[in-house]
């Protein structure tokens, strides 16, 4: 596995805030790492510096063994696609040719979708199961399938890291799983995985890595199994629960209630809780 992303010492300040600090994180091709975290803990605005939607105030940003600053656009995109909660929300475009439009960054300026670009773009279509609905407009969809054919794009810049923002968001319990288990597939087919998910119990299920962010800095990383327990769910998450294993030996979190209306401890707020980082 080679690294794909590296970030190290990242820190942003916003409107005279820093919002985030300290932050080392790294994403290799064939894994699929999970950014969690309570809201407001700085998961968007960490991933934001990867596609250069925001610029670190200090800290290095690698993307394929380059700092991402150095990057052209359409370089960038070759590599690393991003989809956010904004993408492609009301295109004024049939779907498959929304799709294509991932495919710009690999054609010249004007130039026709090659036999290639098109089998490609089926491809993605089917593989986020919009196979069907490759004359639809956009505008025309559910907020659901809208958030598939974001995903279709980015699969279609054919790119070494996928970036996500919440992609389970506007999915029903079915295409929840349905777009995990593509994500999944798609790492273990040798692409790099990073994405945030407020669902910790999906996180947990489906992801090789967790980098748990608390208060703009990162509380715990590592395999899912080693950086959930009961006293992270309850500082960090401000819940009870613990992990436990089923038959095949894959985690499952049990959350059993609340901790409380103060939720994450005064300690935890004041940075209390040490940094724990598992590469096992
Ligand atoms: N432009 C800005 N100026 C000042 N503060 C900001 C700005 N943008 C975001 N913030 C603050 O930064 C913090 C982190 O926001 P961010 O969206 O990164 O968190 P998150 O972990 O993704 O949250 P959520 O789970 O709610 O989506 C929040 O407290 C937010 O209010």
């Amino acid at each position: 596995m080679s690294t794909t992303v590296g970030v190290r010492d990242l820190e942003v300040s916003l409107s005279g805030t820093t919002i985030v600090r300290d932050i080392d994180l790294e994403t290799a091709s064939g894994e699929m790492v999970g950014l969690v975290g309570p809201n407001g803990s700085g998961k968007t605005t960490a991933l934001r510096t990867l596609y250069r939607a925001l610029r670190p105030s200090s800290g290095n940003v690698e993307v394929v063994g380059r700092p991402v600053a150095t990057y052209r656009r359409r370089e960038l995109a070759q590599r690393l696609a991003v989809v956010t909660q904004e993408s492609d929300q009301s295109v004024q475009l049939p779907v498959q040719e929304a799709v294509a439009l991932g495919r710009a960054c690999h054609r010249g300026w004007l130039e026709p979708l090659t036999g290639t670009d098109r089998a490609v773009v089926r491809q993605a279509l089917e593989q986020v199961g919009l196979g069907a609905f490759a004359d639809r407009e956009v505008a025309t969809l559910s907020g659901g399938e809208r958030q598939r054919v974001a995903i279709a794009r980015a699969l279609a810049q054919r790119p070494h890291v996928l970036v996500l923002d919440e992609p389970t968001n506007h999915l029903d319990l079915h295409h929840q799983l349905a777009i995990l288990e593509l994500l999944e597939e798609l790492a273990r087919g040798g692409m790099a995985v990073l994405l945030t998910l407020h669902d910790l119990r999906l996180a947990v299920e489906h992801c090789d890595r967790l980098v748990v962010l608390q208060q703009g800095r990162v509380a715990a990383q590592g395999r899912p199994d080693r950086v959930i327990n009961a006293e992270l769910l309850r500082e960090v998450f401000g819940v009870h629960g613990q992990l436990r294993f089923d038959d095949s030996g894959r985690p499952r979190l049990e959350i059993n209630r609340s901790a409380g209306t103060g939720a994450p401890t005064a300690d935890a707020r004041r940075g209390g809780l040490h940094t724990r980082t598992s590469t096992a």
